[in-house]
């Protein structure tokens, strides 16, 4: 047979669970951004495998929306939906509040909500770069810290997923916010895996690579013409980019206890894509350039 490159093969199809069914009957998991692109699809994972859910974000519309999509997941138990701003702790807690009372306490958090656009790093006003490091790096933290100080009082182990990003390692030119905001967001994996382990939570990041889904903002969707989950795209390794699916199964091992000795680890889904370099290096295009802006100040 010809050895053709083909690419990494297409994973199982939508549906197939990667776990025991009911892996997490019983237990409440809560996902910030949880209505829609990669939360949502890791929060169906989640419920393929009986979670409780609870969803967060800002707009309750497109939540509930999510909620009866999720609800309606087979093997799904019960789901929650709660609209809320990351970045107003007082609102983190109520939402927390609110869970214990309907469903109790989250026994795993998934903080996947985030904020992005492309900038050149000079245009960025200080509001742009706040809105983004808040939601991004601060509001994970509050989620964080509310998961980790109910845990802590009641004696109870839960889990932490914390979505990132792989220009946490390398920087992220033409989103210096995102990728600064990122690699705070690794760091505090790393930091309070060895804080909180003694109490027995875990901590764990998951990076996606390139997951193109229907929701992604048009800014970051750009000129993906490659959009359909699971296309091919000959510019990764991979030959292909990942279907939300994939991620949703990582997650899903992750925070089970079946992972229960891995923590402050973040695991790549990307195919090695962010480990790519070209034995000659193709020539430097400014970020300007790459992003049609014209001179700065011009
Ligand atoms: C290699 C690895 C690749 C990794 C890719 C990672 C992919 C992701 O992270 S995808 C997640 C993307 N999803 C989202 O961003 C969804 C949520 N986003 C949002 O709500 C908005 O985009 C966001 C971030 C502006 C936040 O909203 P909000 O707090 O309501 O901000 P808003 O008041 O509208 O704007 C805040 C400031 O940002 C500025 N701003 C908003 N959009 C832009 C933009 N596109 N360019 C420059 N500035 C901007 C505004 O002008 C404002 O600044 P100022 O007051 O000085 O005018
Ligand atoms: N898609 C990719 O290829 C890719 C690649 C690398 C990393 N990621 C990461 O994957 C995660 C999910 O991204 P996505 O592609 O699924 O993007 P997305 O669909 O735009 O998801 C972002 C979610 O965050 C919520 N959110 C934003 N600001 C919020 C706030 N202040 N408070 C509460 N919720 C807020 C949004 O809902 P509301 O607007 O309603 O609040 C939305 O549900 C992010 O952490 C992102 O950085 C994605």
């Amino acid at each position: 047979m010809e050895n053709l490159p083909r690419g990494l093969p297409a994973p199982p199809p939508p549906g197939a669970a990667a776990l025991p069914p009911g892996t997490y009957a019983g237990q409440v998991v809560l996902v910030t951004g949880g209505g829609t692109g990669l939360g949502k699809a890791i929060a169906t994972e989640f419920a393929r495998l009986g979670a409780d859910l609870v969803i967060a974000s800002r707009r309750a519309e497109q939540l509930e929306a999510a909620r009866r999509e999720l609800a309606a997941v087979p093997g799904a138990g019960r789901v929650a939906a709660a609209a809320c701003d990351i970045r107003d702790p007082e609102r983190v807690a109520e939402v927390f509040d609110a869970a214990e009372a309907a469903l109790g306490l989250p026994d795993v958090l998934v903080n996947n909500a985030a904020a992005n656009f492309p900038s050149p790093a000079e245009d960025l006003s200080p509001n742009a770069w706040r809105a983004v490091v808040d939601i991004t790096l601060t509001g994970t933290w509050f989620m964080t810290r509310e998961f980790g100080r109910r845990h802590l009082a009641a004696g109870t182990p839960g889990s932490i997923v914390n979505i990132g990003a792989s220009y946490a390692w390398t920087g992220g030119p033409g989103f210096s916010h995102s990728a600064a905001a990122k690699a705070g967001v690794k760091s505090l994996v790393e930091t309070l895996a060895v804080e909180w382990g003694p109490y027995g939570i875990q901590i764990n990041g998951l990076v996606p690579g390139l997951f193109p889904h229907a929701d992604m903002t048009e800014d970051i969707r750009g000129g993906l013409e490659r959009a359909a989950p699971g296309a091919r795209d000959a510019r990764q390794p991979a030959l292909r980019v990942g279907a939300p699916h994939e991620l949703g199964w990582a997650a899903t091992f992750l925070a089970s206890p079946y992972a229960r000795f891995v923590t402050g680890h973040t695991l790549v889904v990307d195919g090695a894509n962010w480990q790519r370099r070209s034995v000659v290096a193709p020539e430097v295009v400014p970020v300007r350039e790459q992003l049609g802006r014209g001179p700065f100040g011009g």
